[in-house]
């Protein structure tokens, strides 16, 4: 995995202008950014980079803008939150153009320069050359510390790196990868892993292989609802993606061949809105007006036994909507059980860390990785797209 990949102190960045791409998609609300672990994660590589006496050039996405300007997936929160906790660090309006031209052109060594949400430009997610090429003005050194979007071949994470000679992991990426090395390839057994979250397209694909490398799979949060429906359960108003229901089926199919485990919801906590009053569901059947939003307490023991003899636990993915007090308790009920069981557990994704830090369980899990795709991913092909583009 980590093969023919350098690091970053094995580079000389001294008075270089070192790209640092970096994965600062961190919850915010009304401006305030709700965890700040992915940028406190990255603050080894980007500080390092600082004391070395490079000229520091962060780039990250922030949401899904779709191509376009959306003040509310703006970073300057976060160069906000670096320059109040850290060290002062200076906020570009955009992530190309004469004025970011301008503003590098003027670093002094050991400046950092945060540019604007990537993603703004819709060529930064169709890999365009010409914008990686715009990209590499500001790029004498490329560092890649942004494991939870390196599964995207996206312009700053693959067609950047392929036109830059120096390039290099960061710290944070390093971590990663040593930990995940050791799930890829020496996993003690049995090794279950629990999903749930609100990506379900792009999460459902990788359960597929998953199911080669895991013994039991529990689904809770949206994907379970698509499975569900599959199985002919009424799932009501939930979040359901009928043109999943293809996939889904192949993967039960896959299960019952391997005589393999898929564990479902068996009760709900449900809503007739997102914000709308909880209303328990005491079994799996979901009423027509209603949406499931989180799982039932029949559900949480159920998956508690299931998982209780566990070696390894893989969770990525929310068990409910865990932002609102009426349907979080599924999520911190699991995160208490998974701080307290006797097994290696690593937990995935920018909202799956946050909800295990709510839940005040984040010093009892072995392993905290800040992609929650990114490991799905790792874990079925041992590598990304970004690991790869450090090779070439
Ligand atoms: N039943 C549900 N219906 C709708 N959204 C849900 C449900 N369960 C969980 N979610 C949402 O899923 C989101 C997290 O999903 P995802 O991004 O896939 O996780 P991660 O960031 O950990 O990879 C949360 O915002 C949560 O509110
Ligand atoms: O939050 C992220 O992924 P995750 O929710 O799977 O952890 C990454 O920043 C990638 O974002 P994306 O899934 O919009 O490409």
């Amino acid at each position: 995995m980590l093969e023919g990949v350098k690091f970053i102190n094995e580079m000389n960045l001294k008075s270089k202008k070192v790209f640092i791409r970096v994965d600062f998609n961190v919850p915010v609300k009304n401006g305030v950014i709700q965890d700040a672990t992915r940028i406190d994660e990255a603050m080894e590589t980007i500080s390092y980079a600082k004391n070395e006496g490079a000229k520091v050039i962060l780039a990250s996405h922030m949401g899904r803008p779709k191509g376009s300007v959306k003040p509310e997936l703006s970073l300057k929160p976060v160069a906000e939150y670096i320059t109040g906790r850290y060290f002062y660090t200076c906020f570009a309006e955009d992530c190309i153009g004469e004025s970011v031209k301008k503003n590098v052109s003027n670093m002094e060594d050991g400046e950092v320069l945060l540019l604007e949400n990537l993603r703004f430009h819709p060529e930064e997610k169709a890999n365009d050359p010409d914008f990686a090429a715009k990209l590499c003005e500001f790029c004498d050194v490329y560092i890649n510390d942004a494991f939870g979007s390196s599964h995207r071949a996206h312009s700053s994470v693959d067609g950047l790196p392929r036109k830059c000679s120096e390039k290099a992991a960061g710290f944070l990426m390093k971590r990663e990868l040593e930990y995940f090395d050791m799930l890829v390839n020496n996993p003690e057994r049995p090794f279950y892993a629990v999903l749930g979250g609100a990506k379900v397209s792009d999460k459902i694909g990788v359960i597929e292989s998953l199911m080669d490398k895991v013994d039991k799979i529990l689904i809770g949060g949206a994907m379970a609802y698509t499975f569900l429906n599959v199985l002919g359960v009424k799932t009501g108003k939930s979040l359901v993606e009928n043109d999943l229901f293809n996939t889904v089926e192949k993967i039960i199919r896959k299960a019952d061949d391997k005589n393999m485990k898929i564990v479902l919801p068996v009760d709900h906590i449900c809503s007739t809105e997102f914000n709308g009053k909880p209303e328990y569901v005491d079994k799996r059947d979901i009423p027509d007006n209603l949406m499931g939003l989180d799982i039932g307490n029949k559900t949480v023991e159920l998956y508690k036994k299931e998982l209780s003899d566990a070696k390894i636990v893989m969770w990525n993915g929310p068990m409910g909507v865990f932002e609102s007090k009426d349907f979080c308790k599924g999520t911190f009920d699991i995160a208490e059980y998974l701080g307290s069981l006797g097994a290696v557990t690593v937990v995935g994704g920018g909202d799956s860390v946050s909800a295990v830090k709510k839940a005040g369980v984040s010093g009892s899990i072995d392993h905290i990785s800040t992609g929650g795709g990114a490991s799905l991913e790792l874990l079925e092909k041992g590598t990304l797209a970004g690991i790869e583009a450090l090779k070439t």
